[in-house]
């Protein structure tokens, strides 16, 4: 297992393909880890430099109390990027992982070369909304709440497949305190006026189904960049790369391919 010891934190991380390669990080949604790309990493083209890692609070990098910042996981992001002497990624961030690498752009452009939000806003849902779930999972932990969020990152079919069962039990294998500290993050996030003055390649990727960022809502962040670019994935929800891998895996490599970073 791959660690990288930073201030205040130790993350986990891999690296795959070529460390030649160039770079393409991948940042993880509220309450999955490095696992949520599995299906979709063996269809990506060879040769990239691939890094993924468990942010604050999820999979096996620690889990401080919360709350915790969206600085504070940017700049987790930022410290361990530098930690590997990554320069000019293209960045994949999915929801919350869309939000960090809105903030890294906006931060670090020399970090940054193109960026994809994947399910993700500049703003996702209201204050008092994230303030609901925290004070419904700190009265009843993460099985109060297990069953709605499932609805949202998948569609019915997927939840009605084996497969829905291992990620069921991911989620229930969360830190709760590190799921609560990202709740904290994501309410007090508004990237709007930072995401507009963006100029960097851009896709936004949408599920049909994804009832936490609807396909509107990633299309309005992603307007916020002038000339980027936006692709729909039918029958997903809010974790297409999980529900539907090839498909995200085609956009991502043809978007790749267009700004010549493969
Ligand atoms: O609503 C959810 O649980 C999904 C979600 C919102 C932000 C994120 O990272 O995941």
């Amino acid at each position: 297992m791959a660690t990288a010891h930073l201030n205040d934190i130790t993350l986990h991380y891999v690296e795959d393909g070529d460390p030649e390669g160039a770079p393409l990080v991948f940042i993880n949604s509220l309450g999955t880890d490095v696992r949520v790309w599995d299906d979709v990493l063996p269809l990506l083209p060879k040769g990239l430099r691939i890094i993924r890692f468990d942010k604050r609070g999820h999979g096996q990098s620690d889990c401080p109390p919360a709350p915790y910042a969206m600085g504070t996981l940017v700049r987790d992001t930022e410290t361990l990027l530098d930690h590997l002497e990554v320069k000019d990624a293209v960045l994949v961030g999915l929801s919350i992982g869309g939000m960090i690498t809105q903030g890294l752009a906006v931060k670090r452009l020399d970090l940054v070369r193109a960026m994809v939000l994947s399910n993700t806003a500049a703003k996702i849902g209201q204050p008092s909304m994230w303030q609901d779930r925290i004070t419904a999972l700190q009265a009843g932990g993460m099985e109060a709440l297990v069953d709605n969020i499932l609805e949202r990152w998948f569609t019915k079919a997927f939840r009605e497949s084996d497969a829905a069962g291992v990620w069921r039990q991911r989620l229930l294998d969360t830190p709760l305190e590190g799921y609560i500290g990202c709740c904290h993050a994501i309410a007090g996030t508004d990237f709007y006026t930072p995401t507009s003055g963006l100029r960097l390649p851009t896709l936004g990727i949408a599920g049909s189904d994804d009832g936490s960022t609807p396909a509107d809502l990633v299309r309005e962040t992603t307007d916020l960049v002038p000339g980027s670019k936006f692709k729909l994935i039918r029958r997903a929800g809010h974790i297409p790369c999980v529900e539907q891998p090839e498909t995200y895996a085609e956009a991502l490599t043809h978007f790749l391919q267009e700004i010549g970073h493969v």
